[in-house]
């Protein structure tokens, strides 16, 4: 039979089977959902029977492949309360030949092989997030599901060619998730990401992107959903290069951990910039002003004249015996090969490595002079000889990275002579410990001084690069932090998110270009979020009037949220600890997580005024549920984290937590900015000047 004819045929359909019509068009959606279901069901039962007994030769590649099948049965789940589709496109005739699809987190087949859900990462998709009555991207409709829980209960069109002109209008789906009362992790923006975002989250894995952008405007879930794309786009090789999100502490981890796997991706890592360098253990801190040197650029430069003043420059010879031969190769041929490592710029431990060959070398070279054919195996032998060994020792002596960076902040003289013109002697006092140190193992380590092990590692032995790396919260970094994760991205790409006006460390960065710089990437481009889909606009208009006296020249995020009402700023005559809980008890009321943001100073007074009023709470990292909503938020720790209703506890006291002015009203434009629902503010005496 021709082929065609077969492709044609259609199967005759038993008549308990046969379609009843669907009376409305939600029913039609409703049955597709069932029928995408059942079909993602059969997906995963198909992996579930796979008999691997046949196909595998070792225990070891049965334990692999067995792996692979458990995290494809994995990603093939359907989680009930997860819409499996949330969109619609209807395309013209023009391209897609009249095709419809439906766009959800993973891509369903039917037994045939035709797509029922695609992925909305595949380009078929992208005109979900992109296409405008303007640029309809040949898609003549655009359907928007409404879910609650998992199942189906509304959907909005958008006719892309309705020649009437777009206007304001917003989607009452988006708005509504938007408006959604936030309780537990953060969730995926799968079903709204905006046009915006969209093109950072598609932009190409080549190049490294820099996002700018106001509290709430999407930096994290951008970040997390261009990981996911890029997996999706380049599977194969960022499952051999790897891929990283770097966010500022354990609790925010915490908060985001759950948004890559629920879109599918669970191989993806998740550190802190203190994770990534912790090859000693810290257990110490550094002065504001010793930190903000430790972190300067120019301490790359001091570990780097360091490292290599361990190279001495031969005087001696060096005797090579083999047999009744004796080989010399004199001094100033060994100083050529020293000068040429160093002149190459290697890494010390690849030149260290590198030496000996090339002394075997110039042995070898004069026993071919003299009519002799060594090979191969002569020049390793010679590199292995005693006496090539104890001259490489010698010359060229092993470095042990934390022993390095212990010896210049233990001796004066040893830090002076590799500081000199880069630091003044003031910073070289400020940095050096007061007791020296005996032993790598008995040091307090502090954060700063581990970046600087990390940074004499690379020097002494490359760092490996990963494919792909996501760094949230990054104004907060210093210019040596920037380059541990730049070494981390070396021949990969990254995604840096962060907000200027959000930076709250003695070493915040005040340029994106000259983190960029510190990063290896000046190239990146530099895109800006402006539109907030947290704070509502009265309680960001608040927040703003911080803006001039902290970061002049930022614009005020623009509220994609109404809610009139949502701010209450409210002096206390009394007791404050009182009025607090108080506030707590009515924020109660509402539903979402309720956030209590206070000084760190005054945490351990308000907890025990929660518990004394019988409210129990939880501390930031520990995920909020429907029956513990309550968490008491040191204001150090509020930064990328949101709660639906926020108690802000006296903010003169946040900003004077802080040892200079700017920081502290940084620190508190933090914690004004993490509320969804509505903000209360507490205070006693008066308010900072600046939010007057
Ligand atoms: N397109 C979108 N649709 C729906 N919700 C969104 C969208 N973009 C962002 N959000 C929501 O807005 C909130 C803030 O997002 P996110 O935490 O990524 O902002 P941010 O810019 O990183 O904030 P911050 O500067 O405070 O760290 C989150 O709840 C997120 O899910």
């Amino acid at each position: 039979m021709p082929r065609t004819a077969r492709s044609f045929r259609r199967r005759p359909v038993p008549a308990h089977a046969q379609p009843t019509p669907a009376p409305d068009p939600l029913e039609r959606e409703r049955a597709h959902l069932s029928a995408s279901r059942t079909a993602l069901r059969a997906m995963r039962e198909e992996v579930q029977q796979l008999n691997i007994k046949d196909v595998t030769g070792s225990w070891v590649s049965a334990a692999v492949l067995q792996s692979q099948i458990d995290a494809r049965i994995a990603e093939l789940a359907d989680l009930s309360h997860t819409p499996l589709f949330f969109g619609r496109l209807d395309y013209l005739h023009t391209t897609q030949e009249g095709q419809r699809y439906y766009i959800g987190r993973r891509h369903v087949h039917d037994g045939g092989g035709d797509p029922m859900v695609v992925d909305w990462r595949a380009p078929v998709s992208q005109p979900f997030y992109r296409a405008s009555r303007k640029d309809p991207h040949d898609v003549r409709l655009r359907r928007r599901f409404g879910y609650t829980g998992g199942a189906l209960t509304a959907y909005e069109d958008e006719d892309l060619t309705d020649p009437a002109p777009e206007g304001e209008h917003t989607s009452k789906l988006l708005q509504a998730e938007i408006e959604r009362p936030r309780v537990g992790p953060m969730r995926d923006i799968v079903a709204t990401i905006q046009p915006e975002q969209d093109e950072i989250v598609r932009s190409s894995l080549g190049g490294t992107v820099c996002v700018q952008g106001g509290p709430g405007t999407g930096k994290t879930a951008v970040g997390l959903h261009r990981v996911a794309y890029l997996l999706y786009a380049h599977r194969e090789r960022l499952a051999r290069t790897g891929t990283l999100v770097i966010g500022p502490n354990r609790s925010f981890l915490h908060y985001i951990e759950q948004v890559l796997p629920a879109l599918g991706e669970l191989e993806v890592r998740q550190a802190t910039v203190d994770d990534l360098v912790a090859q000693v253990e810290v257990g110490g801190s550094d002065p504001a002003a010793a930190a903000v040197i430790k972190g300067d650029a120019r301490m790359a430069q001091v570990l780097r004249r360091a490292l290599r003043s361990h190279v001495t420059l031969p005087t001696e010879p060096v005797m090579v015996v083999r047999g009744s031969r004796r080989w010399r190769i004199p001094a100033y041929e060994l100083e050529e090969i020293v000068q040429e490592l160093l002149a190459r710029d290697i890494r010390y431990g690849a030149a260290r490595d590198a030496l000996p060959q090339r002394i075997a070398h110039a042995v070898l070279v004069r026993m071919e002079a003299t009519g002799e054919a060594p090979d191969d195996r002569v020049q390793d032998a010679v590199a292995r000889n005693p006496a090539v060994k104890a001259a490489v020792k010698a010359i060229w002596p092993p470095v042990e990275p934390a022993k390095l960076v212990l010896r210049l902040l233990s001796d004066a003289d040893f830090l002076a002579a590799h500081a000199e013109g880069l630091l003044t002697p003031e910073e070289q006092h400020t940095i050096l410990w007061a007791k020296p140190a005996r032993s790598v193992r008995t040091v307090k380590w502090s954060p700063a001084d581990a970046v600087l092990i990390d940074e004499a590692t690379d020097l002494v032995q490359r760092t490996a690069s990963l494919g792909h790396v996501v760094l949230d919260e990054a104004q907060d970094l210093s210019p040596m932090q920037y380059r541990a994760v730049g070494r981390r991205c070396s021949t990969g790409s990254a995604t840096v998110l962060g907000d200027l006006a959000q930076g709250t460390t003695p070493w915040a960065t005040e340029s994106w270009q000259e983190a960029l710089d510190h990063l290896g990437k000046s190239d990146a481009v530099v895109e800006e979020l402006t539109a907030g889909f947290r704070v509502p606009r009265e309680v960001i208009a608040y927040a703003s009037r911080l803006l001039p006296h902290m970061s002049p020249g930022l614009a005020e995020v623009r509220s994609m949220r109404e809610s009139p009402g949502s701010l209450e700023v409210r002096e206390v005559r009394g007791d404050l600890d009182a009025a607090v809980v108080a506030a707590c008890v009515d924020a109660l009321q509402h539903e979402g997580s309720i956030g209590l943001i206070a000084a760190d100073s005054r945490v351990e007074s308000l907890a025990t005024a929660l518990t004394t009023a019988n409210l129990p709470h939880l501390t930031p990292g520990s995920e909020t549920t429907a029956d513990s909503r309550l968490t008491l938020v040191p204001a150090s720790l509020a930064k990328g984290l949101e709660y639906d209703y926020v108690v802000l506890d006296d903010p003169a006291t946040v900003v004077a937590a802080e040892p200079d002015e700017r920081t502290g009203l940084r620190r508190l434009y933090v914690a004004l900015t993490r509320a969804v629902s509505g903000l209360t503010v507490l205070h006693v005496g008066a308010l900072p000047p600046q939010l007057g």
